[in-house]
């Protein structure tokens, strides 16, 4: 294994388990292997980048920084030259988040200073300018993300916001320096790092930005961003001869489905409107949820009942829904009772036999592949940018797409449930 990433959610996992896996255009990627938790064994000879997901981004900071701490080890048992953190595009965290903690921890671990801190994705709209991070046209705090039901992003100054998680001072190398290319970056971070400076927030607009980034980015030990920092990783290794470039093949299954959809993002609540026009829909009442008259039986009937249809079960509320809710019952008991309500349709569901799962949410995905068990997931072809196919393994395999919240097109759910069946 040459590269090994610690993801802090599911589907933030198969977002960048797609951008090593697809490479630059041409060249091909590394090929790629998404590790649902801490492996319990070591990895395939075959495997090139090691991506583990674990569901740490909304936990106690030092809990995730011993749980990144582990997967570190593992990744470095496993011969990686390069660990990548992969955190949210939209730096997903709250002032005593673990973004800043866990990538200390990491850097302190391999004994660097000067860390790249990017979390641009410019495919989904994600940039970094002046130290401030927009969603498309907008400023983070004014994208629909100041209303994140755990996660309440209202700074869009990435800088600042790191410093209120972290030990030391936080840096910044901007724009012009990243279109002075790779060498002017390099010197850039080293200043900082010489600076004592742990973590450097770095601009980047486009995707040329990132390859110059990966560029500088070669030899350094550790890396932290979101998906979009990989772009130009495999491209290093495949340079230098230690990957041949590989292109991820279809892996279809062509079963029953089901999907459940746990985001309240603008883009799943528009995706689940769009779908319910023309296709079985049960919109979750959470309420009914929290005082236990809800339950994942009734789901499970409900989803199977309409198999061969597309069906949809969603929780998903808007800003107003999500907030009274959360003062009635607490935030985290909110999460907690959806998380194991997911959970527990998921099993049900694998166990009457659906093949095919698409699930939006990172948090829900967690919860959902982790009741699952399904150890480790192949990837597959891109179906918009950052979601890719998953396939477990062995004689049963489960197709599995697992969506990042604001992730998709309008359409994304009948899109995805025809390419998970290879068409
Ligand atoms: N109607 C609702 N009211 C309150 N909370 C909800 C409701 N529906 C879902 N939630 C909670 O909101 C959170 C959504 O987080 P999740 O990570 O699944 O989506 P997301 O943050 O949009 O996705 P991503 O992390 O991929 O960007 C979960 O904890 C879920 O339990
Ligand atoms: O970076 C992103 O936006 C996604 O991969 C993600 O982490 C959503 O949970």
């Amino acid at each position: 294994m040459l590269l090994g990433v610690i993801a802090d959610d599911f589907t933030g996992a198969s977002d960048i388990a797609n951008t090593i896996a697809k490479g630059l255009p041409g060249q091909g990627g590394l090929r790629t292997v998404q590790y649902l938790g801490l492996p319990s064994a070591a990895a395939d000879a075959e495997v090139e980048a090691g991506v583990i997901a674990l569901k740490s981004r909304s936990i106690d900071a030092a809990v995730a920084v011993e749980q990144s701490l582990d997967a570190l080890k593992w990744l470095l048992d496993q011969g990686c030259e390069q660990i990548v953190f992969k955190y949210c595009s939209t730096f997903d965290s709250t002032p005593a988040g673990n973004i800043g903690p866990v990538a200390e921890a990491l850097a302190n671990a391999l004994a660097v200073k000067g860390v790249i801190a990017c979390p641009a994705f410019p495919g989904a709209g994600r940039t970094v300018y002046q130290g401030h991070l927009f969603v498309k046209d907008r400023l983070l705090d004014e994208s629909g993300l100041e209303n994140h039901p755990l996660n309440p992003m209202i700074d869009a100054d990435i800088r600042r916001w790191l410093r209120l998680q972290t030990v030391s001072d936080v840096g910044h190398v901007d724009i012009a320096t990243v279109h002075d290319g790779a060498p002017a970056i390099v010197a850039a971070l080293r200043r900082h790092g010489e600076a004592n400076r742990a973590l450097v927030i770095v601009d980047a607009i486009t995707d040329d930005d990132l390859v110059a980034i990966g560029r500088a980015a070669a030899p350094d030990r550790l890396i932290t961003g979101g998906s979009g920092i990989a772009v130009g990783l495999a491209a290093n290794f495949i340079e230098r001869g230690l990957a041949r470039g590989t292109v991820a093949g279809a892996l279809p299954v062509d079963g029953l489905e089901a999907i459940l959809a746990g985001s309240c993002s603008g883009a799943t609540r528009e995706q689940v409107e769009i779908h319910s026009r023309n296709h079985p829909t049960l919109a979750i009442d959470v309420t009914g949820v929290m005082e236990g008259k809800v339950t994942a039986s009734e789901l499970t009937s409900f989803l199977l009942a309409n198999r061969g249809r597309a069906p949809l079960v969603y929780s998903s509320g808007t800003p107003d829904e999500v907030r009274a809710i959360q003062s009635r019952f607490g935030r985290e008991n909110v999460a907690a009772t959806l998380d194991g309500l997911f959970a527990e349709t998921a099993r049900h569901l694998v166990s009457a036999g659906i093949k095919r799962l698409v699930v939006a949410g990172g948090e829900t995905s967690g919860a959902v592949v982790s009741a699952l068990d399904l150890g480790a997931l192949a990837i597959g072809p891109e179906i918009d940018p950052g979601v890719p196919v998953l396939l477990s393994k062995g004689d049963q395999p489960v197709a599995l797409v697992l969506k990042s919240g604001n992730f998709g097109a309008p359409n994304f759910f009948t899109k995805a449930l025809e390419r998970l069946a290879g068409r």
